[in-house]
């Protein structure tokens, strides 16, 4: 058995997520960083803290002596503990969680309806984005310039998504023999024989490039540039965010001139830019041709969609690269969790196979309704994320003028509220038998024909708030429940798939309110017959 040498883990490069936060040494360099922030934040005292003043208890203090460094310190390093006491013991009552760069108020989900349909100008969910990842460290402020992305992705990309199936399909087994040849080199191996492999590159990269195919249609999605770039700033943007929490915002500009991920980030959005920019203005040439055959794509679209400054091609490349950052990470770290999930389970093999071999059969390939009949697989995707979400907050908002909720609490104006997602999600009074795995749970509530369009991967409710929820839930979760189900049914029908012998799944990476598949985790693969 040998291990395969795949062509792109370096593009993908979250190694440091497993060396940082995978091991248990207390003295990995991450620490020294977030303690000096912290030391240099507390000797400023509350340099760092929000302007508003909201009288609720805090969750995750072990005594009233404990200094608030001490308990920033220990959200940092994972923030499961502090916000599942807070769940537990105010339950159905607000309470605060102290993260390094910001006081955040997590409300119980009784408010949730009240809340999830405010516009911007009483709640706004982009602030709160931009926030969460250090907007004008990460390039990311181009985000509150305007939707047009969310738009689309709305009205144009998801209504029309079944048509994309085949296209999808077609990636992914062309990027699957590109990744897991059956041969290296001039030697040819024995593709029935088991090989080790890192699925969560594999997994990556198979999705970054359906995401740009996309995107981009089949000859700019296949620009090497562009990929690379795209990934690398995403990549450094999850690493910067780190690193800048840590800091409070005074020093945060003195922090990203001498932060090496800053320096790389900026460096992908050059090239990033440099790679489309060209593709842009090669488009608005040949517009005014009349053999011009309109590309039908994302890019596209937002060409011809944008008004005023979203026109501006620099603004495009961005909005573009910001579509990479919003969705390659969190649909990868979700396919990784569903497959590491699947190998733990062996049982769940054979049903989900045969689910999608019937759905095939019946529509003769990759039809429109094919993803939509993978109710099996939609299920199984819905429980792991229950289990492994991508974060164990959601619905962050800034409350932008004061807003009185129905029992008379009052939010003042920059409050930035979120909700518990995860323990909402694990708690038995939501949902039974909450700490077991049942990957078909889903599916079976909806056999009853009145909850046969409810409890979807991509369905958000009071209960399942991974999406976020209402008006401003993610407007690209539709696609991603597709993606997956691609991956997913490609990858389980070509390969048998386990552990190798001694390992089991791997535990997930929490790092802030982050949860993290472990990247390094290698399974192994064996073409089936
Ligand atoms: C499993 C994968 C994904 C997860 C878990 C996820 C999760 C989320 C969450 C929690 C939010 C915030 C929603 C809220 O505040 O109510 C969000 C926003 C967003 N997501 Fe996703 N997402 C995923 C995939 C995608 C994909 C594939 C795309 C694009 C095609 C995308 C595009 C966006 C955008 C653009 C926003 C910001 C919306 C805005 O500006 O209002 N996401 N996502």
């Amino acid at each position: 058995m040998n291990p395969i040498h795949q062509s792109s883990p370096s593009v993908i490069g979250y190694d440091w997520l497993h060396n940082v936060f995978g091991s248990s040494s207390a003295t990995s360099l991450y620490l020294y960083v977030l303690l000096l922030g912290c030391c240099v934040s507390l000797v400023v005292k509350g340099a760092s803290r929000s302007r508003y003043i909201l009288q609720v208890p805090y969750a995750g203090y072990r005594s009233i002596f404990e200094p608030a460094f001490l308990v920033r310190l220990r959200f940092s390093k994972g923030a499961r503990p502090q916000i599942n006491e807070g769940y537990r013991k105010f339950k159905n009552a607000i309470f605060k969680v102290s993260r390094n760069d910001r006081d955040l108020v997590v409300l119980p989900n009784k408010y949730v309806d009240e809340l999830r349909n405010l516009s911007h100008d009483r709640l706004n969910s982009v602030e709160a984005l931009i926030a969460n990842i250090c907007g004008p460290y990460t390039a990311s402020e181009v985000m509150s310039e305007g939707n047009l992305h969310t738009r689309l992705l709305q009205t144009k990309l998801t209504p029309n998504l079944a048509a994309y199936s085949a296209i999808m399909k077609e990636e992914v087994d062309r990027e699957m023999d590109t990744l897991i040849p059956d041969h290296e080199g001039p030697v040819t191996r024995n593709a029935y024989e088991w090989i080790e492999v890192r699925i969560y590159d594999i997994i990556a990269v198979i999705i970054a490039r359906i995401s740009n195919r996309v995107f981009l249609g089949k000859h700019d999605g296949r620009n090497e540039e562009w990929f690379r770039a795209s990934i690398g700033y995403a990549r450094e943007v999850t690493f910067t965010v780190m690193i800048m929490r840590c800091f409070p915002s005074w020093m945060r500009p003195a922090i990203a001139v001498c932060l090496p991920s800053s320096w790389r980030l900026h460096t992908h959005l050059r090239r990033a830019k440099k790679a489309l920019l060209p593709v842009i203005a090669r488009r608005r040439a040949a517009q005014s041709q009349q053999s011009y055959v309109r590309s039908d794509d994302f890019l596209q679209w937002m060409m011809d969609t944008g008004v005023g400054e979203e026109q501006r091609p620099e603004k495009l490349a961005h909005r573009q690269l910001i579509l990479i950052l919003a969705s390659v990470d969190t649909t990868t770290r979700a396919g990784a969790h569903a497959i590491y999930d699947l190998c733990a389970r062996p049982e769940y093999f054979a049903p989900l196979r045969e689910e999608i071999e019937t759905v095939l059969r019946e529509d003769v390939g990759w039809g429109k309704p094919t993803l939509t009949k993978m109710r099996m697989m939609d299920s199984f995707l819905k429980e792991s994320q229950r289990l492994s979400p991508a974060s164990l907050l959601s619905f962050h908002r800034i409350v932008k003028s004061p807003i009185t909720l129905s029992d008379g609490m009052q939010l003042p104006a920059g409050t930035h509220i979120c909700l518990a997602s995860e323990a909402t999600s694990r708690d038995p009074t939501f949902i039974s038998n909450a700490d077991d795995f049942d990957g078909f749970r889903y599916y079976r509530m909806r056999q009853s024909p009145e909850e046969e369009h409810k409890h979807q991967f991509a369905t958000t409710d009071k209960k399942h708030l991974h999406f976020g929820h209402g008006r401003y839930a993610c407007p690209g979760r539709f696609f991603a429940s597709n993606e997956l189900k691609v991956v997913l049914a490609s990858l389980i029908t070509r390969y048998d798939i386990k552990y190798p012998e001694g390992t089991t799944r791997p535990t997930n990476l929490n790092v802030d309110e982050f949860l993290y598949s472990d990247p390094a985790t290698t399974v192994l693969l064996r073409r089936r017959n």
